[in-house]
């Protein structure tokens, strides 16, 4: 992943047109902020030049026509595509003002610190609690039993899944209904302390009531999470996410508040999807 020099920020921008005398209050920082951001799986140009800022407890929306590049730009930040042999990534991401692709980083805690879940539930073949449990005691994150107990049943009340499972923590994760194992995942990945979470169409497989849970859900964990979610979906973009950003054939369209991408965009491309002309 190369460092690439840039233009000074629009936050920079801002200050340099601020009257001097007037204390200057600093810019939002982005949690994440990602600036030309390609990707190449083997030959083929994924992502072109992606900029893009990742605002704090907030939810960020990913739409755009199917194949657009939105799963892929996901993936970058937290360095899902390392996974895949064939994906080239460059460009520069930071989470904290800190460089994801930095060399000496361990991928390991990234993942912790920025956690996925995925579009279909995939919980281990495990309990409920180990389920949960995995992950902090992998991490150390629990000094003995009494305290990972503590963290299994604070996640999975934080995921709303506690009072329909606390009498069989101990059954199959995969026992439970599509729903139930969507916040299980979720649960999953809180029960680690993430600061961001990424979230791949988390409701693509589930029916309406439990989609309207998980929405309920995104909407109360923004409070201590920074969350950003890919959906094909208008309607929840609109219902979730205070800003959207819009792709097309792996470029970034534009990026502002859901209401002003849904009521006024710029970009003619955002105007015709959100209409339904393709896509
Ligand atoms: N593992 C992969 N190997 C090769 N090409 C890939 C891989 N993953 C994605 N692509 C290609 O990259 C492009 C962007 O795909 P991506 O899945 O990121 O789009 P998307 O907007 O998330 O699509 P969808 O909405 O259908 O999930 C597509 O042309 C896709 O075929």
């Amino acid at each position: 992943m190369n460092d690439i020099s840039h233009s000074p920020s629009a936050a920079q921008a801002t200050a340099t047109k601020a009257p001097p005398e007037v204390p200057q209050e600093s810019a939002a920082v982005p949690k994440m902020r990602a600036e030309k951001v390609c990707v190449h799986y083997a030959d083929k140009q994924a992502l072109f030049d992606v900029d893009l800022d990742v605002p704090e407890n907030q939810v960020i929306s990913l739409i755009g026509p199917s194949g657009c590049g939105k799963s892929t730009f996901l993936r970058c930040l937290n360095r899902m595509n390392d996974t895949i042999d064939i994906a080239r990534v460059s460009g520069h991401i930071t989470l904290d003002g800190e460089n994801i692709y930095d060399k000496s980083l361990d991928v390991v805690e990234l993942r912790a610190r920025v956690g996925m879940v995925f579009q279909k539930p995939n919980p281990f073949p495990k309990s409920i609690y180990e389920n949960v449990a995995y992950g902090p005691r992998i991490h150390g994150l629990a000094s003995g039993k009494r305290e990972l107990e503590e963290i299994v049943a604070t996640s999975l009340q934080r995921a709303g899944l506690f009072n329909e499972v606390k009498d069989r923590l101990d059954e199959p994760g995969t026992g439970l209904s599509g729903g139930q194992q969507q916040r299980l995942c979720i649960a999953r990945a809180i029960a680690v302390n993430p600061e961001v979470i990424l979230m791949d169409e988390p409701c693509s497989a589930l029916d309406p009531i439990a989609t309207a849970k998980v929405e309920e859900l995104i909407d109360e964990l923004r409070e201590n999470y920074t969350i950003v979610i890919v959906t094909h979906s208008m309607q929840q973009a609109a219902r979730v996410s205070q800003r959207t950003a819009m792709f097309h054939l792996g470029y970034l369209v534009e990026e502002g508040p859901t209401d002003m991408m849904f009521t006024n965009p710029t970009d003619k491309r955002t105007q015709d999807y959100i209409t339904g002309r393709f896509g």
